[in-house]
């Protein structure tokens, strides 16, 4: 990301409907968007209050619902699901989007992540289009929470969670008889509410049709619109639209679909599929129309409409650069194109109750079989410095045998320019990171450097691109500041940030860096320090702060940053004091996030902290 793309600077402009009881939901957006609120009595004082970013209203008092519009503002209904449910499909009908929620786990943060989507500051799709291969896992569960233990392990590897609904089964309504039943907005708002909250993955949200090796009836295209039409309100990434369904309900669909992205979707079960045929041209051709990306699969019984499929996605790829295709073959014989298909290529694994369709594979067995094809090499990728402190190569190790890449880690004690430039030489080096970083200056001669690299001055991770049997060509680059804007970012979203000041700590500029390069990514305004004066190109933005009396002068910070080493870290505790507001923080543990009514603390320092004798430690 260049410091320069800043996400979209208007304010949010937001009426969010609660339930009584639950008026605390517009505090907490509130706090969410770093914005205040107001909330109203009756729908009639929306206008003396044109302003305000974020308006609340009680759904009891909304006695004529026509009037939201009149707005002219994005409508959410909110509704919490640990009491008595609430929920009411009439009023819904009025509104842009539906946020379900219960209290725990992490609110705030799954708030966060649904703001940041249906306001769209947060693009996964952006992120998943500059992959070189994508994937999506098909969950068969009939209740997503049979998923929850062990959906941590179920999605290494994967790019995002389809949730099948057609495959939910309501527990009243299991194994009463074999006919297909749908199951109820109600539990299905529930289910992505559930999965949402426990995975930081984009959600697919699928209903299959009978005809696809599905359970959605075909018989009432209004239905199918009605449930596509609820994931768009519940904030789903994606839809997958079956391309059966009439031109009037895709486009319908396409026009509201906001921030979400469209999976057209074409499935044919009847083997005589010609991936040669001018049909095949047409039907792309058409799920090109409301697609963000087309997915076409067909089942086969021979090994040669494999190659017929590879020299359509060649031909596809050369005439059209957008969308791009999904295109696979099911059946055993087909597995070969699960291998070859580079975008949200279906994966399926060990620990789910059924495969989702005929010759699906797992991300491991995709991995071997690209391996044994050639097309996945074997590479050492380095990892430097104090490798057992922190853990970083066990991680790595366990990731790739979990995935069955045959990458190999090698450690080295420490970070070395020289044992870099030896090793990036070899034509099967796939990367490093190290820890900690190396100053850029002693790389800039061997690589090409990345614009947060060379803005940053220092290197802690190499990207390596292979190119067949040539030596790879690599990028130094820095991802501590992605880190420091995703803990940032976690519960606030990034506009919250937007015009507002920082404080920064740190007993030097180059310990900083990295987090100014982040703070700047999110515009702060003016970042104070304390502890180095700023003398790098980003010195403009930034103010030191002599003392006390300093702090007095500005207006408090939306976020301070510390970037002290742990055995200072307890010289922020009268900075947190000044701006003496609840909050808690563990002096013991690492790096750490807190927040309290709308401000951040965000502690970098790593390792064991020396406690601050006048505890309590209490936050801002
Ligand atoms: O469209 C697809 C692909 C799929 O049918 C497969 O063949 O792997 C599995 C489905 O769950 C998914 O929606």
């Amino acid at each position: 990301m260049r410091v320069d793309e800043i996400i979209n600077p208007d304010p949010p402009r937001l009426l969010l409907l609660f339930d009584a009881e639950h008026e605390d939901i517009l505090q907490i957006a509130g706090d969410v968007l770093g914005e205040p609120y107001v909330c109203i009595e009756a729908i009639e004082d929306l206008g003396s209050h044109v302003d305000a970013c974020v308006i609340g209203i009680c759904n009891a008092l909304l006695l004529e619902p026509g009037l939201l519009r009149e707005g002219r503002r994005s409508i959410i209904t909110t509704h919490c699901l640990d009491v008595g449910d609430q929920r009411d499909e009439a009023l819904t009908e009025h509104c842009d989007y539906e946020y379900l929620y219960t209290r725990s786990p992490f609110l705030q943060r799954d708030l966060a992540r649904f703001l940041g989507f249906v306001l769209g500051q947060i693009k996964p799709h952006d992120d998943l289009k500059g992959k070189t291969r994508t994937t999506l896992l098909s969950t068969t569960f009939p209740d997503i929470r049979s998923a929850l233990p062990n959906l941590d392990i179920l999605s290494v590897g994967a790019d995002s969670v389809e949730l099948r609904v057609d495959l939910l089964a309501e527990p009243g309504q299991r194994n009463l008889d074999s006919r297909p039943r749908v199951p109820s907005l109600k539990y299905v708002g529930e289910q992505v509410m559930v999965l949402r909250q426990r995975t930081e993955l984009p959600i697919i949200f699928t209903i299959r049709c009978t005809n696809e090796n599905g359970r959605f009836p075909m018989d009432d295209p209004s239905l199918s619109y009605h449930y596509l039409r609820k994931a768009l309100q519940w904030g789903c990434e994606y839809l997958d639209v079956e391309l059966w369904l009439p031109q009037d309900v895709r486009q319908r669909l396409s026009q509201v679909k906001g921030h979400s992205k469209i999976i057209s979707a074409f499935h044919d079960f009847s083997g005589t599929f010609k991936w040669t045929s001018e049909e095949a041209q047409e039907l792309f051709r058409q799920g090109a129309v409301y697609g963000d990306v087309v997915k076409m699969i067909a089942l086969i019984t021979k090994v040669e409409q494999n190659y017929d499929l590879e020299t359509f996605r060649s031909g596809i790829q050369s005439a059209y650069t957008h969308p791009p295709l999904s295109g696979l073959n099911m059946g055993p014989i087909g597995q070969l194109s699960r291998t070859l298909n580079t975008v949200f290529t279906p994966i399926t694994h060990p620990l789910l109750p059924i495969i989702a369709a005929p010759g699906q594979l797992s991300a491991a067995e995709i991995n071997e079989r690209l391996h044994s094809m050639s097309q996945l090499p074997s590479l050492e990728l380095l990892v430097m410095g104090d490798v057992r402190t922190t853990g970083l190569a066990t991680f790595f190790e366990k990731c790739l045998n979990e995935l069955s890449l045959p990458h190999q880690i090698v450690s080295a004690g420490r970070s070395s320019a020289d044992a870099i430039s030896r090793m990036i030489s070899k034509a099967n080096f796939g990367g490093a990171v190290m820890c900690p970083p190396l100053p850029a200056v002693e790389l800039r001669e061997s690589m090409s450097m990345s614009e947060a690299a060379t803005a940053i001055g220092h290197v802690d991770t190499i990207v390596a691109r292979s190119s067949k049997g040539a030596a790879a060509t690599c990028t130094a680059d820095n991802a501590t500041w992605k880190g420091i804007r995703a803990t940032l970012t976690r519960d606030f979203v990034p506009s919250a940030y937007g015009g507002r000041p920082a404080i920064l700590l740190a007993s030097e500029e180059s310990y900083a860096a990295a987090a100014i390069f982040a703070l700047r990514s999110l515009n702060v305004e003016t970042i104070y320090t304390i502890g180095f004066k700023a003398r790098s190109s980003a010195a403009s933005h930034m103010q030191y702060f002599s003392g006390l009396d300093d702090l007095k002068r500005v207006t408090p910070p939306f976020v301070i940053v510390s970037a002290l080493p742990a055995e200072k870290s307890a010289l922020v505790t009268p900075l947190l004091k000044y701006y003496g507001r609840n909050g808690s923080e563990d002096p013991a543990s690492s790096s750490s996030s807190t927040h309290s009514a709308g401000k951040v603390f965000l502690d970098l320092s790593n390792g064991l902290k020396r406690p601050d004798p006048s505890r309590p430690y209490d936050s801002w």
